[in-house]
């Protein structure tokens, strides 16, 4: 279908404007903050995390990324504060990861929560300014992650695209680092449909992961089950995009 776009030479990120021209518009993600350009906003309050009824509910091989969602019929688990308006409920979580010996910022962990005081469904949120709130963490390699294992031993059951598992009682708050200072701006999903409706929340301290427990996630393959060629899962990120004259603000 003309829908189908992916990481490789012919439909990755340089192709996308092709079927999804707002890969071209004027608020795009990722971005490459500098922290020295961010504006310290001292009205930019905490970020609060209330994720202690999260009901996590599967984990999935969707041919891009591995997700964990999450239940979101109430408020049992939403983000609220620092740049945020209302709560928003958190509905997925998923990784981006660069190949083997990767030391830029192409591995990150996003955890995708909606506004459902404004909208009705995820979907409305998602294709409206403002709709989305993505808290973005960035891995490091290092020591391993004492709770990441979680993930990376559930993997397996993933291997191939369309692949789905119940993945229950897991709540990624484990996986956060101890301070949530962040740099916040307005941008788009970073993958098709590039929907300009993320309010982007950018925590400084990354998660420390082992390179073992990074290259469990590179035992992940693009393709199905059925199809004779495996191509291995990595490098499943979209390069930085343009500021265009955008303000990131910095909490303290
Ligand atoms: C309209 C429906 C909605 C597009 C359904 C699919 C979806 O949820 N996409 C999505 C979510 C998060 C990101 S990211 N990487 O966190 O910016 C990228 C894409
Ligand atoms: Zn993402």
């Amino acid at each position: 279908t003309g829908n189908q776009w992916g990481y490789g030479k012919d439909d990755g990120p340089s192709a996308w404007n092709k079927n999804y021209p707002i890969a071209d518009g004027d608020r795009q993600s990722p971005i490459d903050i500098l922290p020295h350009q961010a504006r310290h906003d001292p009205n930019l309050g905490p970020i609060v995390l209330n994720y202690d009824r999260c009901t996590s509910i599967n984990i999935a091989n969707n041919g891009h990324s591995v997700v964990v969602e999450f239940e979101d019929s109430d408020d049992r688990s939403v983000i609220q504060g620092g740049p945020l308006d209302n709560p928003y409920r958190l509905k997925q979580f998923h990784f981006h990861w660069g190949g083997k010996g990767c030391h830029g910022s192409e591995h990150t962990l996003h955890l995708v929560h909606w506004n459902a005081v404004k909208f009705k469904t995820f979907g409305d949120a998602a294709s409206t300014p403002d709709g989305l709130a993505v808290l973005g963490i960035f891995l490091e390699t290092g020591d391993e992650h004492r709770w990441l294992h979680m993930i990376t031993d559930a993997l397996y059951t993933v291997k191939f695209k369309g692949s789905v598992t119940d993945f229950k009682g897991f709540n990624p708050k484990c996986l956060l680092p101890s301070s949530l200072h962040y740099w916040t701006y307005l941008g788009s999903l970073t993958t098709p449909p590039l929907h300009e409706s993320v309010i982007w929340i950018v925590v400084k301290e990354p998660m420390i992961v082992s390179e073992k427990q990074l290259g469990k996630f590179r035992t992940l393959v693009f393709t199905g089950e059925e199809e004779d060629e495996r191509t291995r899962m990595e490098n499943n990120f979209r390069p930085p995009q343009l500021l265009k004259g955008r303000t990131v603000r910095s909490s303290n």
